[in-house]
């Protein structure tokens, strides 16, 4: 019997909750067991299969309902928002690294949004975009070796990690510090990836990575604390974020107020390293396999920027790079599946979803859904260009949207442009190893196997 079929025939009609029905449950263990080293493609496969309508993955005792129709997504992001938590268990895994601030919900969320949100306006991140672009070459000068090879993810990932941590720490912190913050942070974000797909393990059930996860908050609370610490008592004026947040926090007194502060710094960290990382690795990749691609882009940067370095004021002129970094993370996005915590049963688009349930949204599947989407698996920037494509506001959500909308699309446009920039102008990227790469599961959609990228210096006629 075709999957198709199968999930017909579970269908019911629920009774109790009048005209709405059950959701069809899709078979999803056999999909992974089709793709036992790739949860990826077992999951892409579960996407095409609903094809935009609500249905239930089958996981044994565990049962999320897929939710990916964009009427649906904007139903739980937006429209009855506050039924859809943000907890349960994808988010448990990770609660003793992020903690209860900024990345938790309720009333700890809606006080961090509240001091964190003036920090992401556009005018702040524009205040800080000068700064930005310094440390950015400094990080690539330290980082790439022209004619010899490096780690893209790792490479690419260790120049955006500093750059975050000197932009939210300023000069609070040493180099000594951050070389013992990135790797924990690494390990943090990583080691509870295996969670993310066998979700109904209990916490107390011990799995691989457990042990390195809880040292890596060890080394994480080490290191910011005492940072935390000097902020509060010292906050001066500067622009770094941990003395913004001390200043906004400086009624909060105590071990819990410093407690606040790491959370949300923490929490942070987590929403924008690891996701600008992997955005910008796909994004060499895309450059990689997409020359007619990567010849427009070169083409913008002499135009605009030349061989000078980049500045603030060129950001507005790089059109197509931004229509480039858009499709990126349409076809990739870092945030790739958004789990929440049904409160009281709901009723999207005609189907019943139970309380206590976990409903999972996806912007990997959302932004390939064909009826949405002209040639979804086609990596073209030029949809995104004025007057083309129109689509459903919710069909597009790299950046989530309603309440929990990311804070730092802004910083991540501009942090992304000016480390193109800042590379492209000077060299030309050698990818090396053939053949379209695949994403591999961490708790972003990083691309799969060891891909590394020679910097040739660049001639110039
Ligand atoms: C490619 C880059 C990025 C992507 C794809 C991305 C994506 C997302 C997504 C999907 C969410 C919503 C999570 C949810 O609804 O459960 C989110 C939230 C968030 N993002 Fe980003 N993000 C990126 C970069 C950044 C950067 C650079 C920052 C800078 C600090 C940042 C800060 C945040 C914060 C603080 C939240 C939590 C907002 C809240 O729940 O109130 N993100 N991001």
């Amino acid at each position: 019997m075709g999957e198709r079929a199968q999930m017909s025939l579970d269908a019911v009609v629920d009774a109790a909750a009048g005209s709405a029905r059950s959701a069809a449950a899709l078979p999803f263990y056999r999909l992974l067991a089709k793709h036992p080293r790739d949860p990826v493609s077992a999951f892409e496969e579960a996407g095409r299969q609903a094809g935009g309508q609500i249905v239930r993955l089958n996981m044994g005792p565990f049962r999320p309902y897929l939710v990916t129709h964009p009427d649906h997504v904007q139903h739980v992001l937006k429209t009855n928002q506050p039924n859809y938590v943000r907890e349960g268990m994808f988010w448990d895994p990770l609660a003793p690294l992020i903690g209860g601030g900024i990345l938790s919900d309720g009333e700890n969320w809606r006080e961090s949004r509240k001091i964190l949100q003036p920090l992401f306006t556009v005018k702040y991140v524009d205040s800080l975009a000068e700064r930005m672009a310094d440390i950015l070459v400094e990080q690539i000068d330290e980082v790439v070796r022209p004619g010899e090879p490096f780690d893209i993810v790792g490479g690419i990932a260790e120049i955006v990690q500093k750059t975050i941590v000197r932009l939210f720490f300023g000069d609070k912190i040493s180099d000594e510090d951050i070389a013992r913050l990135i790797p924990a942070y690494e390990v943090g974000v990583t080691a509870t990836a295996i969670r993310l797909v066998l979700p109904f393990v209990p916490g107390y059930v011990p799995m691989p990575g457990d042990r390195a996860f809880r040292r890596s908050i060890r080394t994480i609370d080490d290191v910011i604390y005492p940072r935390v610490r000097a902020a509060r008592e010292d906050p001066g004026d500067g622009l770094d974020v941990v003395s913004a947040i001390a200043r906004a926090r400086r009624d909060d007194v105590g071990p819990e107020g410093d407690r606040r502060i790491r959370d949300d710094m923490v929490g942070m960290h987590g929403a924008s390293s690891e996701t600008t990382s992997t955005a910008l690795a796909w994004a060499w990749v895309m450059l990689d396999e997409h020359q007619e691609v990567a010849e427009r882009i070169y083409e913008e940067i002499d135009r605009t920027v030349g061989d000078g370095p980049v500045r603030p004021s060129h950001l507005p002129e790089l059109q197509y790079m931004r229509r480039f970094l858009t499709e990126v993370v349409r076809l990739y996005p870092s945030g790739w599946i958004l789990p929440r915590r049904v409160l009281e049963t709901d009723v999207i688009g005609g189907v019943t979803v139970k309380a206590g349930s976990t409903v999972v949204l996806s912007p990997y599947i959302t932004h390939r859904l064909e009826e949405f989407w002209e040639r979804p698996l086609e990596f073209d920037p030029e949809r995104f260009a004025p007057g083309r494509e129109r689509r459903h506001r919710w069909s597009y959500i790299p950046f989530s949207g309603g309440p929990h909308q990311c804070l730092g699309q802004h910083l991540f446009m501009i942090q992304a442009q000016f480390l193109l920039v800042s590379m492209l102008s000077r060299y030309r990227p050698v990818l090396h190893g053939s053949g379209p790469k695949r994403a591999r599961l961490a708790s972003t959609l990083r691309p799969g196997g060891r891909l590394q990228m020679t910097m040739v210096e660049r001639s110039r006629a």
